[in-house]
Protein backbone atom coordinates (compact mmCIF):
# COMPACT_ATOMS: atom_id res chain seq x y z
CA UNK A 1 0.00 0.00 0.00
CA UNK A 2 1.36 3.56 -0.88
CA UNK A 3 0.54 6.45 1.43
CA UNK A 4 -0.19 10.19 0.46
CA UNK A 5 -1.02 13.03 2.64
CA UNK A 6 -3.14 15.98 1.44
CA UNK A 7 -2.69 19.64 2.50
CA UNK A 8 -5.10 22.75 1.83
CA UNK A 9 -2.49 25.64 1.17
CA UNK A 10 -4.44 28.05 3.25
CA UNK A 11 -1.82 28.21 5.52
CA UNK A 12 1.96 30.65 4.87
CA UNK A 13 4.44 29.27 2.91
CA UNK A 14 6.67 28.20 5.83
CA UNK A 15 4.18 25.92 8.08
CA UNK A 16 3.28 23.70 4.50
CA UNK A 17 7.19 23.13 4.17
CA UNK A 18 7.21 22.07 7.90
CA UNK A 19 3.96 20.00 7.49
CA UNK A 20 5.54 18.04 3.63
CA UNK A 21 9.07 17.68 4.83
CA UNK A 22 7.64 16.42 8.09
CA UNK A 23 5.84 13.67 6.23
CA UNK A 24 8.44 13.01 3.73
CA UNK A 25 10.51 11.88 6.71
CA UNK A 26 7.57 10.08 8.34
CA UNK A 27 7.68 8.26 5.13
CA UNK A 28 4.76 9.40 3.47
CA UNK A 29 5.68 9.15 -1.29
CA UNK A 30 3.15 11.16 -2.26
CA UNK A 31 2.00 14.59 -1.51
CA UNK A 32 -1.52 16.80 -2.69
CA UNK A 33 -2.11 20.07 -2.54
CA UNK A 34 -5.68 20.94 -3.54
CA UNK A 35 -6.48 24.18 -5.73
CA UNK A 36 -9.51 26.19 -5.40
CA UNK A 37 -8.63 30.01 -6.31
CA UNK A 38 -9.47 31.15 -2.75
CA UNK A 39 -6.54 29.58 -1.33
CA UNK A 40 -2.70 29.82 -2.41
CA UNK A 41 -1.52 29.31 -5.81
CA UNK A 42 -1.20 25.72 -6.06
CA UNK A 43 2.25 25.80 -8.38
CA UNK A 44 3.49 28.75 -6.06
CA UNK A 45 3.40 26.15 -3.20
CA UNK A 46 4.62 23.37 -5.04
CA UNK A 47 7.82 25.23 -6.31
CA UNK A 48 9.01 25.81 -2.80
CA UNK A 49 8.07 22.30 -1.96
CA UNK A 50 10.07 21.02 -5.27
CA UNK A 51 12.84 22.48 -3.84
CA UNK A 52 12.98 21.87 0.08
CA UNK A 53 12.13 18.15 -0.42
CA UNK A 54 14.19 15.25 -1.63
CA UNK A 55 11.90 12.43 -2.47
CA UNK A 56 8.18 12.76 -1.94
CA UNK A 57 6.21 12.84 -4.72
CA UNK A 58 3.85 16.13 -5.63
CA UNK A 59 1.29 17.33 -7.32
CA UNK A 60 -2.19 19.34 -7.49
CA UNK A 61 -4.69 17.42 -5.76
CA UNK A 62 -6.65 18.54 -7.94
CA UNK A 63 -6.37 20.95 -10.36
CA UNK A 64 -9.10 21.61 -12.67
CA UNK A 65 -8.98 22.10 -16.42
CA UNK A 66 -11.54 25.49 -16.53
CA UNK A 67 -9.49 28.02 -14.84
CA UNK A 68 -6.44 28.11 -16.71
CA UNK A 69 -5.75 26.43 -20.09
CA UNK A 70 -4.88 22.93 -20.53
CA UNK A 71 -1.32 24.61 -21.88
CA UNK A 72 -0.33 26.41 -19.14
CA UNK A 73 -1.22 23.56 -16.50
CA UNK A 74 1.30 21.05 -18.98
CA UNK A 75 3.58 23.91 -18.48
CA UNK A 76 3.35 24.37 -14.93
CA UNK A 77 3.72 20.68 -13.60
CA UNK A 78 6.11 20.31 -15.76
CA UNK A 79 8.35 23.28 -14.06
CA UNK A 80 7.67 21.27 -10.93
CA UNK A 81 9.04 18.26 -12.44
CA UNK A 82 12.24 20.02 -13.65
CA UNK A 83 12.65 21.97 -10.21
CA UNK A 84 11.94 18.40 -8.34
CA UNK A 85 14.43 16.27 -10.22
CA UNK A 86 11.20 14.32 -12.27
CA UNK A 87 8.89 14.10 -9.08
CA UNK A 88 5.73 15.85 -10.16
CA UNK A 89 2.59 13.86 -10.64
CA UNK A 90 -0.49 16.20 -11.82
CA UNK A 91 -3.64 15.43 -9.99
CA UNK A 92 -6.55 16.88 -12.35
CA UNK A 93 -10.48 16.55 -11.83
CA UNK A 94 -13.73 18.47 -12.99
CA UNK A 95 -13.38 21.19 -10.37
CA UNK A 96 -16.31 21.89 -8.28
CA UNK A 97 -19.40 24.15 -9.02
CA UNK A 98 -19.33 25.75 -5.48
CA UNK A 99 -16.15 27.80 -6.19
CA UNK A 100 -16.66 27.68 -10.17
CA UNK A 101 -20.08 29.76 -9.23
CA UNK A 102 -18.19 32.58 -7.15
CA UNK A 103 -15.47 33.06 -10.35
CA UNK A 104 -18.59 33.13 -12.91
CA UNK A 105 -17.13 30.08 -14.55
CA UNK A 106 -20.38 27.69 -15.92
CA UNK A 107 -19.73 24.31 -14.84
CA UNK A 108 -20.37 22.96 -18.37
CA UNK A 109 -19.73 19.36 -20.00
CA UNK A 110 -17.06 18.39 -17.43
CA UNK A 111 -16.49 15.33 -19.05
CA UNK A 112 -16.00 16.28 -22.75
CA UNK A 113 -13.52 18.79 -21.11
CA UNK A 114 -11.84 16.47 -18.59
CA UNK A 115 -11.01 14.54 -21.90
CA UNK A 116 -9.82 16.97 -23.92
CA UNK A 117 -7.42 18.74 -21.33
CA UNK A 118 -6.01 15.30 -20.26
CA UNK A 119 -5.10 14.18 -23.97
CA UNK A 120 -3.85 17.79 -24.51
CA UNK A 121 -1.43 17.92 -21.94
CA UNK A 122 -0.11 14.36 -22.70
CA UNK A 123 0.72 15.16 -26.22
CA UNK A 124 2.04 18.70 -25.43
CA UNK A 125 4.28 16.69 -22.30
CA UNK A 126 5.10 14.46 -25.39
CA UNK A 127 7.28 17.23 -26.75
CA UNK A 128 5.23 16.79 -30.37
CA UNK A 129 3.78 19.72 -31.78
CA UNK A 130 -0.28 19.26 -31.02
CA UNK A 131 -2.97 19.86 -33.24
CA UNK A 132 -6.45 19.61 -31.63
CA UNK A 133 -9.58 19.88 -32.98
CA UNK A 134 -11.42 19.73 -29.94
CA UNK A 135 -15.14 20.37 -28.86
CA UNK A 136 -13.79 22.60 -26.35
CA UNK A 137 -10.10 23.42 -27.33
CA UNK A 138 -8.67 23.96 -30.49
CA UNK A 139 -4.68 23.92 -30.54
CA UNK A 140 -3.01 24.54 -34.17
CA UNK A 141 1.16 23.07 -33.29
CA UNK A 142 1.50 24.39 -29.29
CA UNK A 143 4.84 22.83 -28.55
CA UNK A 144 6.72 23.04 -25.49
CA UNK A 145 10.16 24.41 -25.57
CA UNK A 146 11.80 22.40 -22.52
CA UNK A 147 11.89 18.72 -21.56
CA UNK A 148 8.45 17.53 -19.35
CA UNK A 149 9.94 14.22 -18.46
CA UNK A 150 7.29 11.56 -17.40
CA UNK A 151 4.52 13.15 -15.23
CA UNK A 152 1.99 10.61 -14.16
CA UNK A 153 -1.40 12.13 -14.74
CA UNK A 154 -4.09 10.95 -12.09
CA UNK A 155 -7.92 12.26 -12.30
CA UNK A 156 -10.15 12.86 -9.87
CA UNK A 157 -13.34 11.16 -9.97
CA UNK A 158 -16.60 10.21 -8.15
CA UNK A 159 -19.31 9.82 -11.21
CA UNK A 160 -19.20 6.53 -12.82
CA UNK A 161 -18.09 8.22 -16.08
CA UNK A 162 -15.34 10.00 -14.70
CA UNK A 163 -14.29 7.07 -13.32
CA UNK A 164 -14.22 5.42 -16.54
CA UNK A 165 -12.54 8.34 -18.26
CA UNK A 166 -10.14 8.19 -15.24
CA UNK A 167 -9.51 4.72 -15.73
CA UNK A 168 -9.23 5.02 -19.85
CA UNK A 169 -6.62 8.38 -19.68
CA UNK A 170 -5.26 7.91 -16.11
CA UNK A 171 -2.09 6.39 -14.35
CA UNK A 172 -4.31 6.60 -11.43
CA UNK A 173 -7.65 7.75 -9.90
CA UNK A 174 -8.12 10.18 -7.02
CA UNK A 175 -11.60 8.78 -4.99
CA UNK A 176 -13.02 10.96 -2.23
CA UNK A 177 -14.07 8.29 -0.34
CA UNK A 178 -12.38 6.42 2.55
CA UNK A 179 -15.15 2.99 3.03
CA UNK A 180 -14.30 -0.55 1.12
CA UNK A 181 -18.46 -0.14 -0.39
CA UNK A 182 -17.44 3.09 -2.36
CA UNK A 183 -14.39 1.22 -3.99
CA UNK A 184 -16.83 -1.73 -4.76
CA UNK A 185 -19.11 0.37 -6.22
CA UNK A 186 -16.28 1.85 -8.12
CA UNK A 187 -15.03 -1.33 -9.45
CA UNK A 188 -17.23 -1.69 -12.68
CA UNK A 189 -16.63 1.28 -13.73
CA UNK A 190 -12.77 1.30 -13.41
CA UNK A 191 -12.92 -2.53 -14.99
CA UNK A 192 -14.46 -1.12 -17.79
CA UNK A 193 -12.31 2.27 -18.83
CA UNK A 194 -8.67 0.20 -17.94
CA UNK A 195 -10.63 -2.32 -20.81
CA UNK A 196 -11.12 0.36 -23.32
CA UNK A 197 -7.59 1.51 -22.96
CA UNK A 198 -6.51 -2.30 -22.72
CA UNK A 199 -4.29 -2.12 -19.41
CA UNK A 200 -4.36 -3.90 -16.22
CA UNK A 201 -5.06 -3.34 -12.86
CA UNK A 202 -1.47 -3.32 -11.30
CA UNK A 203 -0.80 -0.74 -14.12
CA UNK A 204 -3.44 1.29 -12.57
CA UNK A 205 -3.20 3.39 -8.95
CA UNK A 206 -6.84 3.47 -7.21
CA UNK A 207 -6.30 6.16 -4.76
CA UNK A 208 -8.29 6.62 -1.75
CA UNK A 209 -8.50 10.03 -1.00
CA UNK A 210 -9.98 9.93 2.70
CA UNK A 211 -10.28 12.04 5.46
CA UNK A 212 -8.38 10.67 8.26
CA UNK A 213 -8.27 11.37 11.78
CA UNK A 214 -6.07 9.16 13.96
CA UNK A 215 -4.61 9.33 17.21
CA UNK A 216 -4.25 6.93 20.31
CA UNK A 217 -7.16 8.16 22.41
CA UNK A 218 -10.02 6.86 19.64
CA UNK A 219 -13.17 8.96 20.66
CA UNK A 220 -10.74 12.35 20.60
CA UNK A 221 -9.59 11.34 17.07
CA UNK A 222 -13.47 10.59 16.05
CA UNK A 223 -14.25 13.82 17.20
CA UNK A 224 -12.12 16.03 15.02
CA UNK A 225 -13.27 14.47 12.15
CA UNK A 226 -16.89 15.69 12.76
CA UNK A 227 -16.46 19.00 10.84
CA UNK A 228 -14.81 17.96 7.60
CA UNK A 229 -17.60 14.75 7.38
CA UNK A 230 -20.31 17.52 7.78
CA UNK A 231 -18.70 19.04 5.15
CA UNK A 232 -18.50 15.61 3.31
CA UNK A 233 -22.26 14.64 4.03
CA UNK A 234 -23.67 17.96 2.83
CA UNK A 235 -22.22 17.60 -0.36
CA UNK A 236 -22.50 14.07 -0.93
CA UNK A 237 -25.17 12.72 -3.91
CA UNK A 238 -28.27 10.94 -2.59
CA UNK A 239 -27.22 7.06 -3.89
CA UNK A 240 -24.08 7.60 -1.14
CA UNK A 241 -26.41 7.69 1.94
CA UNK A 242 -28.38 4.45 0.40
CA UNK A 243 -25.33 2.63 0.12
CA UNK A 244 -24.35 3.44 3.55
CA UNK A 245 -27.59 3.41 4.98
CA UNK A 246 -28.11 6.68 6.46
CA UNK A 247 -31.30 8.21 7.01
CA UNK A 248 -31.90 10.78 5.05
CA UNK A 249 -33.79 12.22 8.32
CA UNK A 250 -30.12 12.49 9.58
CA UNK A 251 -28.35 14.14 6.60
CA UNK A 252 -31.13 16.80 6.54
CA UNK A 253 -30.26 18.09 10.07
CA UNK A 254 -26.51 18.28 9.23
CA UNK A 255 -27.20 20.17 6.14
CA UNK A 256 -29.43 22.49 8.40
CA UNK A 257 -26.41 22.38 11.39
CA UNK A 258 -24.17 23.57 9.01
CA UNK A 259 -26.69 26.11 7.85
CA UNK A 260 -26.96 27.07 11.51
CA UNK A 261 -23.01 27.51 11.89
CA UNK A 262 -22.66 29.67 8.59
CA UNK A 263 -25.58 32.07 9.81
CA UNK A 264 -25.23 32.09 13.44
CA UNK A 265 -21.64 30.58 14.19
CA UNK A 266 -23.28 27.55 16.25
CA UNK A 267 -20.57 25.10 14.70
CA UNK A 268 -20.56 22.78 18.01
CA UNK A 269 -24.57 21.80 16.55
CA UNK A 270 -22.51 21.04 13.74
CA UNK A 271 -20.47 18.50 15.73
CA UNK A 272 -23.90 16.90 17.47
CA UNK A 273 -25.68 16.40 14.13
CA UNK A 274 -22.55 14.36 12.91
CA UNK A 275 -23.64 10.68 13.64
CA UNK A 276 -21.23 7.46 13.99
CA UNK A 277 -22.28 5.99 11.23
CA UNK A 278 -21.50 9.16 8.96
CA UNK A 279 -18.05 8.85 10.91
CA UNK A 280 -17.78 5.56 10.03
CA UNK A 281 -19.00 5.67 6.23
CA UNK A 282 -17.12 8.90 5.46
CA UNK A 283 -13.81 9.12 7.02
CA UNK A 284 -10.59 6.48 8.53
CA UNK A 285 -10.62 7.73 12.22
CA UNK A 286 -9.99 6.39 15.57
CA UNK A 287 -6.59 4.80 17.21
CA UNK A 288 -3.62 3.64 14.82
CA UNK A 289 -5.20 0.18 15.38
CA UNK A 290 -8.65 0.89 14.09
CA UNK A 291 -6.79 2.58 10.99
CA UNK A 292 -4.59 0.01 10.35
CA UNK A 293 -8.01 -2.41 9.99
CA UNK A 294 -9.47 -0.30 7.80
CA UNK A 295 -6.59 0.60 5.55
CA UNK A 296 -6.54 -3.74 5.26
CA UNK A 297 -10.34 -3.60 4.20
CA UNK A 298 -9.37 -1.14 1.81
CA UNK A 299 -7.00 -3.26 0.36
CA UNK A 300 -9.08 -5.94 -0.24
CA UNK A 301 -11.35 -3.60 -2.15
CA UNK A 302 -8.63 -2.96 -4.44
CA UNK A 303 -6.73 0.43 -3.58
CA UNK A 304 -3.43 1.19 -3.46
CA UNK A 305 -2.97 3.52 -2.02
CA UNK A 306 -4.57 5.70 1.00
CA UNK A 307 -4.47 9.70 1.21
CA UNK A 308 -4.48 11.30 4.65
CA UNK A 309 -7.09 14.26 4.20
CA UNK A 310 -8.44 16.80 6.48
CA UNK A 311 -8.30 16.60 9.29
CA UNK A 312 -5.21 13.68 9.85
CA UNK A 313 -5.77 13.89 13.50
CA UNK A 314 -6.79 16.47 16.36
CA UNK A 315 -2.91 17.49 16.51
CA UNK A 316 -1.73 17.24 12.37
CA UNK A 317 1.92 16.87 14.13
CA UNK A 318 1.35 14.42 16.60
CA UNK A 319 -0.84 12.42 13.77
CA UNK A 320 1.48 12.90 11.20
CA UNK A 321 4.25 10.93 12.89
CA UNK A 322 1.50 8.67 14.82
CA UNK A 323 0.52 7.35 11.09
CA UNK A 324 4.68 7.40 9.86
CA UNK A 325 5.27 5.32 12.68
CA UNK A 326 2.49 2.70 13.70
CA UNK A 327 0.27 2.87 10.61
CA UNK A 328 2.75 3.15 7.12
CA UNK A 329 5.26 -0.09 8.68
CA UNK A 330 2.15 -1.97 9.42
C1 LIG B 1 -18.45 16.27 -13.16
C2 LIG B 1 -18.82 15.16 -12.24
O1 LIG B 1 -17.68 14.31 -12.15
P1 LIG B 1 -17.24 13.71 -10.75
O2 LIG B 1 -16.32 12.63 -10.92
O3 LIG B 1 -18.45 13.40 -9.93
O4 LIG B 1 -16.45 14.99 -10.16
C3 LIG B 1 -16.57 15.31 -8.86
C4 LIG B 1 -15.19 15.66 -8.32
O5 LIG B 1 -14.26 14.65 -8.63
C5 LIG B 1 -14.68 16.97 -8.87
O6 LIG B 1 -15.60 17.96 -8.53
C6 LIG B 1 -13.27 17.26 -8.28
O7 LIG B 1 -12.74 18.37 -8.93
C7 LIG B 1 -13.40 17.53 -6.78
N1 LIG B 1 -12.05 17.65 -6.13
C8 LIG B 1 -11.46 18.88 -6.03
N2 LIG B 1 -12.03 19.94 -6.68
C9 LIG B 1 -11.44 21.17 -6.64
O8 LIG B 1 -11.95 22.09 -7.23
N3 LIG B 1 -10.26 21.35 -5.94
C10 LIG B 1 -9.63 20.35 -5.28
O9 LIG B 1 -8.57 20.56 -4.70
C11 LIG B 1 -10.24 19.04 -5.30
C12 LIG B 1 -9.65 17.92 -4.69
C13 LIG B 1 -10.18 16.64 -4.94
C14 LIG B 1 -9.50 15.49 -4.49
C15 LIG B 1 -10.00 14.23 -4.80
C16 LIG B 1 -11.19 14.10 -5.53
O10 LIG B 1 -11.67 12.87 -5.83
C17 LIG B 1 -11.90 15.23 -5.96
C18 LIG B 1 -11.40 16.51 -5.67
C19 LIG B 1 -20.00 14.38 -12.80
O11 LIG B 1 -21.11 14.83 -12.72
N4 LIG B 1 -19.70 13.27 -13.48
C20 LIG B 1 -20.72 12.47 -14.16
C21 LIG B 1 -20.77 12.83 -15.64
C22 LIG B 1 -21.48 14.11 -15.92
C23 LIG B 1 -21.65 14.22 -17.43
O12 LIG B 1 -21.90 13.23 -18.10
N5 LIG B 1 -21.53 15.43 -17.97
C24 LIG B 1 -21.68 15.58 -19.40
C25 LIG B 1 -22.76 16.58 -19.78
C26 LIG B 1 -23.06 17.61 -18.67
C27 LIG B 1 -23.28 19.02 -19.26
O13 LIG B 1 -23.98 19.12 -20.28
O14 LIG B 1 -22.68 19.98 -18.70
C28 LIG B 1 -20.35 16.05 -19.94
O15 LIG B 1 -19.52 16.44 -19.11
O16 LIG B 1 -20.17 16.03 -21.16
C29 LIG B 1 -20.31 11.02 -14.11
O17 LIG B 1 -19.12 10.77 -13.87
O18 LIG B 1 -21.16 10.13 -14.34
Amino acid sequence: MKFGIEFVPNMKYYELEYYVKLAEDSGFEYTWITDHYNNRNVYSMLTILALKTNSIKLGPGVTNPYHISPALTASAIATVNELSNGRAVLGIGAGDKVTFDRIGISWKKPLRRMREAVEIIRALHAGKPVNYDGEIFKFNGARMDFKAGNIPIYIGAQGPKMLQLAAELGDGVLINASHPKDFEAAKENIDAGLDKAGKSRDQFDTVAYASMSVDKDAEKAKNAAKIVVAFIVAGSPDVIFERHGISMDDVNKVREALNNAFTKGDWPGVSKAVTDEMIESFSISGSPDMVIERIRELSKSGVTQVVAGSPIGPDKKKSIKLIGKEIIPA
